[in-house]
């Protein structure tokens, strides 16, 4: 563990243990020049205390970069909790999470991730204020997908407009993996400007659901790789850009909402430069839920969340120009970015 520590620069590792509830979790912090630390917590049966480790490492350090390049005065953690979260979740386990957060004094916030859901936030906020995602009747900010779906809309259409010169999606050919909750919603907007949507799911029947509910086109699910499209918007699992994939694609662009799409950063980033497809940062285009949380931190209105949202179509594109201009893969133009902003603001706030 401490070797795994050593090689990362996070700010801030909690492990929590509680016998009682049975309660075995870490918090990372991994940045806070920006603001406290956002990030949600995610249950997990994690095969070894290592691995849950590595995961929380991993993911608080991309919150770092998704709230640096969304412009948000956030920087980032996240938490893991080892347990099957069917199974394992009781309130004095949450609550007792809860006030592990709350003896952070604010440089740590949470919310709900994979394993977690309003009602654990719920708990949590019965401990600590330092909370989002509650239910929207506690005066919280609700279902974040909608928001996460229209950042990816924003992204596709940035990288539309790069490809074609114009971002009309009208008569576009968009593949969405993944008919889940940013699916659907994505499936929605893009259905609005007109887009042709073909849609896969592992779950077949729920892929023709939706299909058949806004008219777009239920494909089988291994299909989606080896067809023509414009877009290939991955909203499932990760890791589906990797190096037996990326020679079978035929779309002109990748933007979608799931998590770490790149199975590994340097190498497919660039093989994806090298083959001429854009790829719409999978941190920089799906922060629309961080988006949403930050905005419930400042009292929130779905309103301005949504305009929030917007920004991530100036990003994208300032993204992608920087990436054609260096000829860097998309990926590393956008930590480029985030990183100058952090290093800005360090400078600012090191010099009062
Ligand atoms: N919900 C949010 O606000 C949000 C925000 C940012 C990022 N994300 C990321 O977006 C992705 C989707 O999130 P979600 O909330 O819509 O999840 P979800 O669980 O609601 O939906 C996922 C869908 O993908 C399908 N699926 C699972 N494995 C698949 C596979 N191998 N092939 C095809 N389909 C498969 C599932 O059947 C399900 O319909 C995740 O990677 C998530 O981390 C979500």
């Amino acid at each position: 563990m401490f070797n795994q520590l050593s090689k990362c620069s996070h700010q801030n590792v909690v492990f929590c243990s509680d016998e009682d509830t049975g309660l075995q979790a870490i918090i990372a912090i991994h940045d806070t020049t920006l603001g406290p630390a956002l990030g949600g917590t995610r249950m997990w049966t994690y095969a070894t205390e290592a691995d849950a480790l590595k995961d929380v490492l991993r993911l608080s350090r991309t919150m770092t970069y998704k709230a640096a390049i969304s412009g948000l005065n956030l920087g980032g953690g996240n938490a893991v909790i080892i347990g099957d979260s069917s199974t394992g979740k009781t309130e004095a386990l949450m609550r007792r999470f809860g006030r592990f957060i709350k003896n952070l004094n604010g440089s740590f916030i949470t919310a709900e991730d994979l394993g977690t859901n309003p009602k654990d936030m719920e708990y949590i906020r019965m401990e600590t204020q330092y909370v989002t995602g509650v239910p929207e009747t506690l005066g919280g900010s609700g279902d974040p997908s909608p928001i996460a779906a229209k950042g990816v809309l924003m992204g596709i259409k940035a990288c539309i407009k790069e490809h074609f010169g114009n971002d009309s999606l009208i008569g576009r050919t968009v593949a969405v993996q993944g008919a889940g909750q940013v699916g659907e919603n994505l499936i929605h907007l893009l259905r609005e400007e007109h887009a042709k949507v073909y849609v896969s799911d592992i779950n077949e029947e729920r892929a023709m659901l939706v299909a058949a509910k806004y008219g777009a086109h239920a494909i089988a699910n291994n299909s989606i790789l080896d067809l023509e499209f414009d877009v290939y918007a991955p909203c499932a699992m990760g890791a589906t850009i990797n190096s037996e994939t990326i020679p079978r694609m035929k779309c002109a662009i990748i933007a979608g909402s799931a998590n770490n799409q790149l199975a590994d950063e340097e190498i497919h980033g660039q093989m994806l430069l090298e083959r001429g497809i854009l790829y719409a940062p999978d941190y920089l285009i799906n922060a629309g839920g961080m988006i949403n949380c930050y905005s419930e931190l400042a009292g929130y209105s779905r309103k301005r969340t949504m305009q929030l949202a917007e920004n991530i179509y100036s990003a994208t594109r300032g993204v992608l120009q920087k990436s054609i201009r260096d000829q860097i893969p998309a990926n590393r133009a956008a930590d480029i970015i985030a990183e100058k902003r952090i290093s800005d603001i360090r400078k600012i706030k090191g010099s009062f």
